[in-house]
């Protein structure tokens, strides 16, 4: 079970070196690492077992976050119609993205980042995104809101990129160009 021993902190050199992509169909190591970081996923968002074992609740991981440097990512999230969305997904690939950016109007956190960098993150607003399921099949995705903003999170994970790479120094609540808000 992964818990919060098994997350890299900044410093660490698995969150910033790139991470390889994973051989299809996946080995049974890769198969489990990923149900496994699912799994984490979810035990983080039930109170009782977030409490039990002292998890940081989560609705996305990349596997570099485990030193485990591969292009592996998982996503259990709520959307802002309160609709449920889990991924488990191998080599994720950004195809295409809209001009037009987003950003979570409360900053960004990150489970490898034990302090908080206050300012917006200014991300794709909608992104296109080819990947392998758990079972190894291909899937396209269209993504918006807050399930595009997390996938590009954990996408930078598997390139290396921390979310306080896209503040602004200057002015890190500048009002990013050409973006929409996500509460
Ligand atoms: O790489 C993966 N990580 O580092 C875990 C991160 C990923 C999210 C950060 C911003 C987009 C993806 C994570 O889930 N968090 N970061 C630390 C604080 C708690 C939690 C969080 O942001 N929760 C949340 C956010 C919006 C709505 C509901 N819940
Ligand atoms: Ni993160």
């Amino acid at each position: 079970m992964i818990t919060m021993e098994d997350i890299v902190r900044e410093g660490h050199p698995a969150l910033r070196e790139p991470a390889s992509e994973v051989p299809l169909p996946p080995s049974a190591e890769d198969n489990d690492t990923l149900k496994q970081m699912l799994d984490y996923l979810q035990n983080s968002q039930d109170p009782e077992l977030a409490e039990k074992y002292g998890l940081r609740p989560g609705i996305g991981l990349a596997a570099p976050q485990i030193n485990v440097k591969k292009r592996m990512i998982a996503i259990h999230t709520m959307d802002e119609q309160g609709k449920q969305h889990t991924y488990a997904l191998y080599n994720p690939k950004i195809i295409s993205h809209s001009v037009e950016k987003s950003y979570l109007t409360s900053g960004e956190g990150c489970l490898s980042v034990d302090r908080s960098v206050p300012g917006f993150v200014p991300r794709n607003a909608r992104i296109r995104v080819k990947a392998a399921d758990i079972d190894g099949n291909p899937v396209e995705l269209r993504l918006k809101g807050l399930l595009s903003i997390v996938f590009q999170h954990e996408i930078d994970h598997l390139n290396g990129v921390m979310f306080y790479d896209h503040i602004n120094e200057e002015e890190p609540f500048a009002q990013p160009e050409q973006a929409t808000p996500v509460e």
